[in-house]
């Protein structure tokens, strides 16, 4: 390659050393053609006129000089006369090269029809490849292996370029990749001459038409993909080694046309429309994405973003080449692409060195990871224990500001008497006419009232209660009046005064237990505490709080069902809640007990608005004091999982053990079917006391032992380290929201990886909606899940009934639900609902099993929360989330019924009859 060559080799190595991660702006190059012969021809001029390398003027010659030129400027522009060459070199080499260095680059070319995209595409695809064989020439110290993929999408079809099947292909959502384009052929390159004939191959089986506006119209959009691994020659093989993984995509855009323009009919008009329809849904995602990512971004509306998605805003550089046609007559389209480069050049990527690290070199790693999580753990960082340790502090104070304030208040009491005898035995003495009988009565009243009354105050009762103020100094008769007062209640009171110091007391213990250690905790009797008290996060993790937190989620899964107007809401707030013991508007109350009647009962009363907090439950079930200083250990995965997997995560369906808290057998919509949230959430409690357990039994030294126990899978399986959630709860909670994203994300990968139903989904990710306290249901959860992802890897564990759960049977059972859920697609949306859904969801209203499609669609995209969020509000309408008293029919035969306490169960148990086997 000469000179120029020598200069790329210079930059391609600096890119290579020098960038591990960088955040920039997308390139936008600016290219017009010159005019065609037919619009010489017809005598168009062009209006536009380059200022300089960057600026561009629209001039409107027919108002030259009544209108004031529109000046735009973008980071290159090119005139008809400029080469691809001169393209090529401006700005899309660095990017497209940058692939050599581990990183992944995009070069688009977006433009109206016959702008052209194609002519610049392929010069660039052709001077990327020389060059960068020529690269591969100059670097022997390296070893590459080449691949090369080829599509194109055409009518919203994916089709395989180099394969002679034009069967479409699917989109599927990999955890760990992102889109993926099922079954497309990669070649592996031999050299630079089997991809020329690959690239001519794809130019060959091409959708490409003549149009009024173009002999040779590219009617669909193509994307090639030139992937590059490349390792040090020197490790190559001794374990050492980091591959260096990048791809280069080089796309050429069908290009948008107004049918009047094009003049196109049928056949073609449909093109034109699929064309149009993408490419708008490409300019609305750019456009967003130039407005800083807030909200939702569309990219899951055409098959083009989502493809496209990392290329537009993620780990990959990006130039767009936009083509203009300089003709008058195009002035309006040549102004749309202008725009769309405007937004285009806000939008900002995030490109990194992919780094394939080799089985031993992760080794290696983890070992460091090793040392290091050995030295957090000696030098405790401020952590989520931490906060723990401060709060049980914070009650620890209360609890000795009431026993100062007792005290006190005991004090003012003997003072009080002193003064009441005092006062007596002046009446005495100063009335004469004073009888010995009546002394003797009323001596014997006020010492039994006195007694009384001590025995009152000791237990403490006076304390907050209205009406047993002592009176004043000065004020004897007012003394005389409280005595009298309290003489009258005291009997009634007693026995409340005791109770109430007691729980008062306990509830302060109960809830440090609970800081710290998750202590159990019933929700049959919940009492009431000090708004401080209640508010505690720690108490989410009694039922009687998710239960609360249900309510809540009624509230949001109505609003996100909002959408559906005609029919009231399933989930109106004084229903079934209400009835199982839960606040009616948990969000605007306090509970608090039923003091009146002196009952420990569940019945609850709502007393204050605008408090925001959850139930509080007595201390009759408090379980011991609590250790202050806990850290949430690590778990111990190998006995954690089998334990688990044995003993209570087939609970997270519903345990027949918890079925009847609050006495009451809620049972789910379909009763044999679709499991009630009751059971939901009994069976996370359960599962979180077995964490609370291994809390327990696990000391912070297992996260010494859990890492050990990573490193000796790494060596035995590499790959699955990277997926291992356990690594994740390792960290500490201090970073919460981060954090619970984080877990969140990798639930929802799992339950795609493992076919999870997407009732149980539904409810999980309606409920824990980022509390701090969700994490330890995340954490078993997560947890769960691994051991599924593991046993589907080996032969799949088996059941007491002798069937075994493998990937395939949670297929059938997965699509079995769906199959049940679609039926009741139209039993619980009326026809107008179904319509806005399916026109949401992109269904055609004219195609078949629309029903079928909804549910495929739900769930679907484990990155896109706004979907994950519609899903689970469409589900949990599906199985009425709360509307439980009427199971529907269809529901009948499909059992959800968890299994019994079998060894190693871990998931829905559908029926024996219909011989299918899932996970929840
Ligand atoms: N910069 C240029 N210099 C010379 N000719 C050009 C240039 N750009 C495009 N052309 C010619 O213009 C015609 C249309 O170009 P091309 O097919 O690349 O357009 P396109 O934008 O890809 O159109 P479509 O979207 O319809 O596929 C072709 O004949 C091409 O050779």
């Amino acid at each position: 390659m000469g000179a120029a060559g020598e200069q790329d080799s210079t930059d391609l190595e600096k890119m290579q050393g020098g960038i591990s991660s960088r955040k920039e702006k997308i390139l936008v190059l600016v290219r017009f053609r010159p005019l065609s012969d037919e619009e010489i021809a017809r005598n168009e001029v062009s209006d536009w006129e380059c200022i300089n390398e960057t600026s561009i003027l629209f001039r409107n010659s027919l108002h030259e000089r009544s209108s004031s030129p529109t000046a735009y400027t973008y980071d290159r522009i090119f005139g008809g006369d400029c080469s691809t060459r001169q393209v090529y070199d401006a700005g899309a080499k660095e990017i497209a090269l940058s692939v050599v260095s581990g990183i992944n680059s995009s070069i688009f070319a977006y433009g109206q029809t016959s702008s052209g995209k194609t002519h610049t595409m392929l010069g660039i695809t052709e001077y990327t490849v020389s060059e960068i064989y020529d690269y591969i020439q100059r670097h022997e110290e390296r070893v590459f292996v080449l691949k090369f993929s080829a599509l194109e999408i055409y009518n919203e079809d994916v089709r395989d370029l180099l394969s002679t099947n034009s069967i479409p292909l699917r989109l599927l959502d990999d955890p760990e990749k992102g889109t993926v384009v099922e079954k497309l052929t990669e070649e592996i390159l031999r050299d630079q001459k089997h991809l020329k004939e690959l690239l001519s191959v794809c130019e060959a089986r091409r959708q490409m038409e003549e149009t009024s506006l173009n002999e040779t119209s590219s009617r669909s959009h193509q994307i090639l993909k030139l992937t590059i691994d490349s390792s040090a020659c020197e490790f190559v093989g001794k374990g050492k080694s980091a591959t260096l993984s990048a791809s280069v995509n080089f796309i050429d855009l069908a290009g948008s046309e107004r049918a009047s323009q094009a003049l196109s009919v049928g056949h073609r008009l449909k093109e034109g429309c699929h064309i149009n329809r993408s490419l708008l849904t490409l300019s609305t995602v750019i456009h967003k994405l130039s407005k800083g990512r807030r909200g939702h971004v569309n990219y899951r509306d055409s098959k083009l973003t989502r493809i496209l998605q990392p290329c537009l805003g993620g780990n990959a550089r990006t130039a767009i080449i936009c083509t203009l046609s300089p003709a008058l007559s195009n002035v309006e389209q040549s102004r749309n692409t202008l725009l769309f480069a405007n937004c285009a050049k806000e939008v900002s990527t995030n490109a990194k060195v992919n780094v394939v690290m080799s089985d031993k070199a992760l080794v290696r790693h983890l070992q460091k990871e090793l040392v290091r999580l050995e030295g957090a753990l000696r030098t405790p960082a401020p952590t989520f224990a931490s906060d723990h340790t401060v709060l049980l502090r914070m009650k620890d104070l209360h609890i000795e500001k009431l026993e100062r304030e007792m005290k006190e208040l005991a004090v003012q009491r003997d003072l009080a008497q002193a003064k009441l005898e005092d006062a007596l035995y002046k009446r005495k003495n100063e009335d004469p006419h004073h009888s010995s009988d009546d002394e003797e009565d009323l001596s014997d009243g006020t010492s039994s009232s006195i007694s009384n009354r001590r025995k009152f105050l000791r237990s403490g009762q006076f304390q907050g209660q209205e009406g047993l103020a002592l009176g004043s100094e000065e004020d004897p008769n007012s003394i005389c009046k409280e005595v009298c007062c309290i003489e009258m209640e005291e009997s009634s009171k007693d026995e409340t005064a005791d109770h109430l110091i007691l729980s008062a007391r306990q509830d302060n213990v109960r809830v440090s237990e609970s800081v710290s250690g998750y202590g159990e905790l019933e929700d049959e009797e919940i009492m009431s505490s000090s708004p401080s008290e209640v508010s505690h996060p720690q108490n989410s993790y009694n039922y009687g709080s998710l239960k609360w937190r249900v309510q809540n989620v009624q509230k949001t899964t109505n609003t996100l069902v909002g959408d559906f107007p005609d029919e009231p809401s399933p989930w109106s707030l004084s229903t079934d809640m209400s009835n199982s013991g839960c606040l009616r508007s948990p969000r605007s109350s306090i509970w608090r007990p039923n003091l009146i009647n002196g009952s420990s009962s569940p019945s609850l009363e709502m007393l204050q608005p605008n408090e925001k907090t959850p139930p509080k439950q007595s201390a009759k079930f408090f379980t011991g004091r609590p250790h202050s200083k806990r850290r949430i250990p690590a778990l111990n995965y190998n006995d954690d999982t089998a334990r688990l997997a044995r003993n209570g995560y087939q609970s997270s369906i519903g345990s027949s053990l918890l079925d009847d808290l609050d006495g009451q057998k809620n049972k789910g919509p379909g009763d044999e079917g679709i499991p009630s949230i009751d059971t939901f959430v009994a069976g996370m409690k359960e599962m979180a006391e077995i964490q609370y357990e291994n809390i327990e039994n696990n000391a912070a030294d297992n996260q010494v032992r859990e890492t050990n126990l990573k490193v000796e899978t790494v060596e035995n399986n590499v790959r699955d380290v990277g997926l291992d959630p356990m690594q994740e709860v390792i960290r500490t909670l201090s970073d919460w929201p981060s954090e619970f994203e984080r877990l969140q994300r990798s639930i929802l990968e799992l339950w795609q990886a493992c076919n999870v139903s997407l009732v149980h989904r539904t409810y999980f990710i309606l409920l824990f909606r980022g509390d701090p306290m969700d994490s330890i249901y995340m954490e078993v959860e997560l947890r769960r899940l691994f051991f599924i992802k593991e046993a589907f890897s080996r032969e799949g564990p088996e059941v007491d009934n002798g069937l075994t759960v493998t990937l395939a049977s949670s297929m059938r059972a997965l699509r079995h639900e769906q199959e049940t859920l679609s039926k009741l697609v139209s039993k619980r949306f009326s026809e107008e609902q179904r319509k806005v859904i399916y026109e949401k969801w992109d269904i055609s209203l004219d195609s078949k099993r629309r029903r079928q499609q909804l549910i495929q669609r739900l769930w679907s995209d484990t990155k896109d929360m706004k979907h994950i969020m519609e899903s689970a509000a469409i589900i949990a309408r599906l199985v009425r989330f709360s509307e439980q008293e009427r199971p529907p029919k269809e529901m009948f035969g499909l059992s959800f019924t968890p299994p019994q306490m079998s060894r190693r169960s871990f998931g829905w148990k559908p029926s024996m009859k219909s011989k299918r086997q899932g996970v929840n």
